[in-house]
């Protein structure tokens, strides 16, 4: 079996998500977004597909990269192509990301599972076919009726637990929201939030990404007072040093690293300098579904949690595999949209919820992304 073509077509969807200055998610008018289908076909016609944002999968990186390493190659040599991958990373004048690893890897992935007729959660490891969700919110934001206050949190905590949810993670206010970031602000919506849903409910904290080591040790402090399970990303993950003298300093369980680079490796860095007390990977960023499950059997080898980052197939298909992650992250969610509601170009959720907050794995084989392929080749622009 080789691999014969890698191709991305562009296509377009409505949404009603929008994107501020910094890049975090928020409800807003609808408007029309753009989504890549990236595809590798065997020369047995077998396929393999992820979603991907269009600029981590442009042509360039396609022709460049992914092209060379993997055409004419097994597409069952994943980590062969993987690692003759990554090491081309370093050459790339940083053209070649780790969310594009990420992509190419995941379809290596959704390729392999439609071959042997197998979800791919099954092929990882299958410890179980459904998973506990948090609720994890959009970023706060200055819309009435929406997160813009303390009590609409903890109005929407409420509605998050009449949904099901047994856990409920807040992203609250950043810039260019006017009055942040505020630690006080930040308390006061974990307050209302834990007032509002009781004491059995999870919660978590993941605010603004760059407070000082001062005002993340004042939240913390806060936080346990709320009995909160996990402080999340609250200063640069760039600064090691920092969360490891903030995991030392506070009893609740510091997490990370999320958004910093460097995959497993830096990971491992993380582990042993005791910078967090809960590991942290997503399969989006950390360069793929196998590099995530290497982050979580370091964790496991630790006795330490995993926690993965993000919704979405190849993240669920890791958290389905694995032991030591207590939540599926299922997001991100806000009072004006129905995350229950598929986007168009897909004709069912990766990630149902019952009511009881199990979400449950998709049987389809590969990554179980139920396409909508008809709709994604009538909106193709590119
Ligand atoms: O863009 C981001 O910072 C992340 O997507 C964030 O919104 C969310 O996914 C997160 O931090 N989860 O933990
Ligand atoms: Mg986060």
């Amino acid at each position: 079996m080789k691999i014969e073509s890698i191709n991305v077509s562009v296509f377009t969807y409505p949404t009603r998500r929008c994107s501020d200055s910094a890049g975090h998610s928020h409800p807003g008018e609808e408007s029309q977004a753009k989504m890549a289908l990236l595809t590798i076909t065997a020369d047995d016609g077998t396929c393999g597909y992820t979603l991907a944002p269009p600029e981590v999968v442009r042509p360039y990186v396609v022709e460049t990269f992914f092209c060379p390493v993997l055409v004419g190659q097994d597409p069952f040599r994943r980590e062969q192509l993987w690692q003759a991958l990554s090491h081309w990373q370093r050459g790339s004048a940083h053209q070649l990301t780790e969310r594009a690893l990420s992509f190419v890897e995941q379809a290596l992935w959704d390729l392999a599972g439609r071959k042997l007729n197998m979800p791919v959660w099954k092929l990882l490891g299958g410890y179980r076919d459904r998973v506990p969700a948090y609720g994890s919110t959009m970023c706060g934001d200055d819309l009435p009726g929406g997160l813009s206050t303390p009590e609409e949190y903890g109005r929407f905590a409420e509605t998050l637990v009449a949904r099901g949810y047994k856990a409920i993670k807040l992203h609250t206010w950043m810039p260019p929201v006017s009055f942040a970031p505020n630690p006080q602000m930040d308390v006061k919506a974990c307050a209302a939030v834990r007032e509002a849903v009781g004491p059995d409910i999870a919660l978590m904290l993941d605010g603004y990404h760059w407070y000082s080591r001062s005002e993340a040790l004042w939240i913390g402090r806060e936080l346990e007072k709320l009995g909160f399970a996990w402080f999340e990303e609250p200063m640069e993950e760039a600064s090691m040093a920092s969360y490891a003298w903030l995991a030392s300093n506070l009893n609740i369980d510091v997490i990370g690293p999320e958004s910093l680079g460097g995959k497993h490796h830096s990971r491992a860095d993380w582990v042993q300098a005791g910078a967090c007390d809960i590991l942290r990977a997503g399969a989006n960023g950390v360069g793929g579904i196998g590099p995530c499950m290497k982050v979580a059997s370091l964790a496991e080898a630790f006795g330490m949690d995993c926690e993965v980052h993000g919704n979405g197939a190849a993240s669920l298909a890791v958290v389905g595999a694995i032991r030591n992650c207590r939540w599926y992250e299922r997001g991100l969610l806000h009072p004006f949209l129905d995350y229950d509601q598929p986007a168009a170009y897909l004709n069912s959720l990766v990630d149902p919820m019952d009511s009881d907050g199990m979400v449950h794995l998709p049987e389809r084989p590969g990554l179980g992304e139920d396409i909508n392929f008809a709709w994604v080749e009538a909106h193709t622009v590119s």
